[in-house]
């Protein structure tokens, strides 16, 4: 469950939104049990020297992948009156399937089209890494940044573009290597307006770096 509470220290031009995320409890001491039982019974030589830590770090490196940092949503008054789309291309996607629990790697392609605020730049590529930092399908990682932008900065339209790859997909099991997965949630008129949404994806079509 993630909330997000008001910093009563606002000023009225700029806007602090602390988001936060209230994380389930964790024992490590527990994990690493379970994740030596795991190994020795995969048949690994976690005894040995040479992977006698392997339990305390595979635990470790899970709950950093898991850990969800917090941040400040900045926004600021849009002085210009500015219409126009902004779009923030190849933000880097880093997240676990909640299926294998296996890696899949990308980039988000962010765009708004902006109401009373805008958003501090970096603060596309933080909410991107505050909802990938969980276990995750491709899918419900594109509605999050899309639906949490729209009810945290109240734009005229919000768009989201993901491609990834799905270790699960290409390392094991089906092992299509090189195979990407292109999801995409557009939101208030860059959903509703054709000509609107064909200039979103048209721009985070080119704005993408060459893949
Ligand atoms: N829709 C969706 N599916 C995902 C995502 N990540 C992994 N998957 C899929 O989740 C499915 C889980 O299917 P299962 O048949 O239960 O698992 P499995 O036997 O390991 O399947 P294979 O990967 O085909 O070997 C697989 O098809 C995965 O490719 C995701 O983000 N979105
Ligand atoms: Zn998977």
């Amino acid at each position: 469950m993630s909330h997000a509470t008001i910093d009563p220290s606002v000023e009225p031009s700029h806007s602090r939104l602390r988001i936060t995320h209230e994380p389930a409890a964790v024992d490590l001491v527990a994990a690493e049990r379970a994740a030596a039982d795991m190994l020795a019974a995969l048949g690994l030589p976690i005894d040995g020297e040479d992977m006698f830590e392997t339990p305390r770090r595979l635990v470790h490196a899970y709950a950093e992948l898991l850990t969800v940092p917090e941040f400040d949503l900045t926004t600021f008054d849009n002085a210009a009156s500015y219409d126009e789309l902004v779009l923030v291309s190849d933000i880097p996607v880093r997240s676990l399937c909640e299926h294998h629990l296996l890696p899949f790697t990308g980039v988000a392609h962010v765009g708004y089209l902006p109401g009373e605020r805008i958003l501090g730049l970096s603060k596309f590529a933080r909410t991107v890494d505050f909802f990938a930092r969980r276990a995750q399908t491709q899918e419900r990682l594109t509605a999050q940044i899309a639906d949490h932008l729209h009810d945290r900065l109240a734009p005229l339209g919000v768009g989201v573009v993901i491609e990834a790859e799905h270790s699960c997909m290409s390392l094991r099991g089906a092992r299509a290597t090189g195979a990407r997965t292109t999801t995409s949630t557009l939101r208030g008129r860059l959903r509703e307006d054709a000509a609107a949404r064909a200039e979103f994806l048209a721009l985070a079509r080119d704005g993408r770096s060459g893949r």
